[in-house]
């Protein structure tokens, strides 16, 4: 795993913006895999800059979003479909009929997980993947003890990602109890991951993450055997990795 080190959240949404951009402009019918939640607004708002001030050119690009809240109408405030098109897709000329997000909706949500991951394989896998990490190792949705086999399904939410993602609802008990996601699975076909972890809340799952265990009871540790992962943390989330690094000098 490549770990970039940044001094800020700015600074980190700077760096993911432009490793973005880099594939966009490399290949411009790139598959991108999108992430929501509050670490990638920053990325997505230096995205935005890129394509007014650089006119970097979406108009070819399909992407995949990681998951959705299982019983959010498509335009409910906090669905996912429309987080990205208030934070991304209404800022940029991205083709709308190849932004393709989970229905969390559907009649049959077994039958809309398994179309998911049908057009994964067959559009996808994403060139690149925009991965956060919840508080307890979460990727997507996909909570501790899923297993790193897993294709695109329905996930429990975990009390404490509810109480983590309250924030964006009026109270906890607003936020759904299920979520459509993308498994494990699914996310390690993606041919390079971007994850990005800010903020002193992130440093124990940082530090756990980089201790290199893998353990289906901290999801994110899936990514330690991906060939081609890219952290870009702050150093407010890098913390307890260089306070280790420190000891481990001082006992030498
Ligand atoms: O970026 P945040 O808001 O800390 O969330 C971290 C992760 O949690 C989720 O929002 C799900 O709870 C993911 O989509 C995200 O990657």
């Amino acid at each position: 795993m490549k770990v970039i080190v940044t001094d800020n959240y700015e600074q980190l949404s700077a760096r993911a913006a432009e490793i973005i951009e880099d594939q966009v402009n490399m290949n411009s019918g790139s598959v991108i895999g999108l992430a929501t939640g509050g670490t990638p607004l920053g990325t997505y708002k230096h995205l935005i800059k890129g394509f007014q001030e650089r006119s970097v050119d979406y108009s070819k690009v399909t992407t995949f979003n990681l998951d959705e809240y299982v019983g959010l109408e498509e335009d409910h405030p906090q669905s996912y479909h429309q987080f990205m098109e208030q934070n991304l897709f209404n800022h940029v000329n991205i083709n709308h009929t190849r932004t393709y997000i989970p229905n969390g909706n559907a009649e049959s949500l077994e039958e809309e997980c398994l179309l998911y991951e049908q057009l994964i394989e067959e559009i996808g896998p994403p060139d690149l993947q925009l991965l956060g990490i919840g508080e307890n190792g979460h990727i997507g949705f996909n909570e501790p003890g899923s297993s790193f086999q897993g294709f695109t399904h329905i996930e429990q939410l975990d009390e404490s990602t509810r109480e983590a993602n309250a924030r964006f609802f009026n109270s906890k008990e607003e936020v759904p109890l299920e979520a459509i996601t993308m498994g494990i699975g699914s996310i390690l076909k993606s041919k390079a991951i971007l994850l990005l972890a800010s903020g002193e809340h992130k440093a124990k799952a940082i530090s756990q993450l980089l201790k290199g265990e893998t353990d289906e009871q901290f999801p994110a540790s899936a990514l330690l055997d991906h060939p081609n992962v890219t952290l870009v943390v702050d150093r407010a989330a890098y913390q307890l990795v260089e306070a280790d690094e420190g000891e481990r000098d001082h006992a030498q």
